[in-house]
């Protein structure tokens, strides 16, 4: 049966406030700023759910006086589903990534899959860095070995979550918030 976004609202439970994402962004600027001191790295939004963090983050390190080249990606495996299924791209980068260090911006970390075979894509096609910013790391163990962010701003339980880029069927991405579905209503769909 379809739900809506209102139903994801009310079978759900916020787990961080915007507040709190967005001083977990901030608190990540600092790091990246030394990081790549000396370098403007090729700044990558996977798209969709990586925007509205990618587009914080940006700013933040740009606040420090750090400067960015903006490209853009979209790799997807979730296509609006709960579980992840095979990784279909649907925009590689036009930015030449050969001897260029690389930022990849991203909303969450959750099996690794789709961060994985994108930073291989890079280092495939040169880069000599390639680094992950993640707004949220989920916290199992399942994800793929040797894939860790760089730069992470929250956890997030082991539910399916939704807002700050994140989609409920395509649905929510826009809330300032992070919410977790319950388990009884991630059994309804
Ligand atoms: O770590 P993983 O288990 O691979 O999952 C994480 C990826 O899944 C989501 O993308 P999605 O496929 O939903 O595409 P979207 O951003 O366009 O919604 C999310 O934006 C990450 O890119
Ligand atoms: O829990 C999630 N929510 C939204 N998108 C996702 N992509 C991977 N995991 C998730």
């Amino acid at each position: 049966m379809a739900r809506d976004l209102a139903w994801a609202l009310a079978n759900s439970d916020l787990i961080h406030d915007r507040a709190t994402l967005d001083a977990s962004i901030a608190a990540m600027a600092p790091a990246i700023a030394r990081d790549f001191a000396g370098d403007v790295p090729v700044f990558l939004t996977v798209m969709h759910g990586g925007l509205p963090f990618a587009g914080r983050l940006a700013m933040e390190v740009g606040a420090l006086g750090m400067d960015l080249e903006f490209d853009y990606l979209h790799a997807t495996r979730y296509r609006g589903e709960t579980s992840g299924g095979a990784l279909t791209w649907k925009h590689r980068p036009a930015t030449p990534l050969r001897g260029r260090r690389v930022l990849l911006a991203d909303d969450i970390l959750d099996e690794g899959h789709t961060l994985d075979a994108i930073m291989r894509w890079c280092r495939a096609e040169g880069a000599t860095d390639v680094r992950i910013a993640a707004l949220a790391v989920k916290k199992h163990d399942r994800c793929v070995p040797g894939i860790r962010a760089d730069y992470a701003g929250v956890d997030v339980p082991d539910r399916y979550v939704f807002g700050y880029g994140m989609d409920f069927q395509q649905q929510g991405r826009a809330l300032p918030v992070i919410r977790a579905l319950t388990d009884e209503a991630l059994r309804e769909l």
